[in-house]
């Protein structure tokens, strides 16, 4: 399938804070990308530099084949950021009809406004409408121009559970005509429901990629304790099953990907590891333990 972005190496520093450290991702056309991590996981620094908004430090942004700038230009890419400004004494219909002088094949008005949900309202003052409302004509704004991809960062906060699920309902419409889609979200069930592909950040970086059930696979794994003399990090982590080690306290604490194989292992390697116990880690626990801000946490 053709590509529709690749992020390649992006790295941005803010002063000493590294925003975004070395992050790869490529997205075919077609795909649903769920961009999920907690809050200051880099999410939204990322959208920006896709969006050409904010330059990368280091490494390059391709959208479509060329510079971010010019798929904007074009109208193949639109966006909806956190919090963007709407004139407060205008109405969504007014704002909508500028935009679609502006592109060259835009939606007719109507369909953006029933597409977004925001019939009821368009001709109301953005200055009298709710934060969800809000929200809703800020997706209006981006469908008008018809894009191929559109990205999206929180677009459900400040909405309410109804208008939660009719965006979602409308975002499929949306990426059942093959677009692409890229939204960042630091709800794990919305990215579960629905993307393709979810992306997990943490501290800037890319901590798991790949379709829903292989992110679930790999996080929500077991994790093995036990006492175990003489064992350092390093060694525990090679052991075959197990993802990541910690010691602690006298204590190994194991990210198993299979907990049979690390058991088997750990025994032979180690014949005298005691006061062992093998948990289940569900997926939310695992996604909370993998974005945790520890830099040094248990599950990586
Ligand atoms: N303009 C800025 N100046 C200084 N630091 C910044 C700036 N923008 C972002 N940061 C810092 O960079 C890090 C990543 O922020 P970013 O907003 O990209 O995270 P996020 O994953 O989108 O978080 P959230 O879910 O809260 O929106 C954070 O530590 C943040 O404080």
């Amino acid at each position: 399938m053709s590509e529709a972005f690749s992020l390649r190496g992006l790295t941005k520093r803010f002063g000493p804070v590294l925003a975004v450290d070395n992050l790869s991702v490529e997205v075919s056309g077609g795909e649903v990308v769920a961009l999920l991590g907690p809050n200051g996981a880099g999410k939204s620094t990322t959208v920006d530099m896709l969006l050409g908004l904010t330059r990368p430090d280091e490494g390059q942004v391709r959208v479509f084949g060329a510079e971010p700038r010019e798929a904007i230009d074009s109208g193949r890419i639109a966006a909806m950021v956190q919090n963007g400004f709407l004139l407060r004494d205008v109405t969504p219909a007014e704002l909508v009809g500028l935009l679609r002088s502006m592109h060259r094949k835009p939606l007719p008005a109507k369909e953006v406004f029933e597409r977004a949900g925001i019939t009821e309202f368009a001709n109301r003052r953005c200055g009298k409408l709710s934060g969800g409302e809000l929200q809703r004509v800020r997706y209006a704004l981006a469908l008008t121009g018809d894009p191929e991809l559109l990205v999206l960062d929180e677009p459900t906060a400040a909405m309410d559970v109804d208008g939660r699920r009719a965006f979602w309902a409308s975002m499929r419409e949306f990426s059942a005509s093959g677009r692409t889609v890229l939204f960042a979200t630091h709800y794990l069930a919305e990215a579960e429901d629905f993307a393709d592909r979810v992306v997990l950040m943490r501290h800037g970086r890319v901590v798991a990629d790949g379709p829903v059930a292989q992110v679930r696979a790999a996080v929500s794994g077991r994790v093995l304790r036990a006492v175990v003399p003489g064992a350092d990090e390093a060694t525990l982590a090679a052991l075959e099953g197990v993802t990541t080690a910690r010691v602690q306290g006298g204590r190994a604490e194991l990210a198993c990907a299979d907990s049979d194989l690390a058991i088997r292992a750990l025994l032979t390697a180690f014949p005298l590891a005691s006061d062992i116990e093998i948990t289940a880690v569900g997926l939310e626990e695992a996604f909370l333990a993998l974005t945790a801000d520890e830099p040094e946490g248990a599950l990586r």
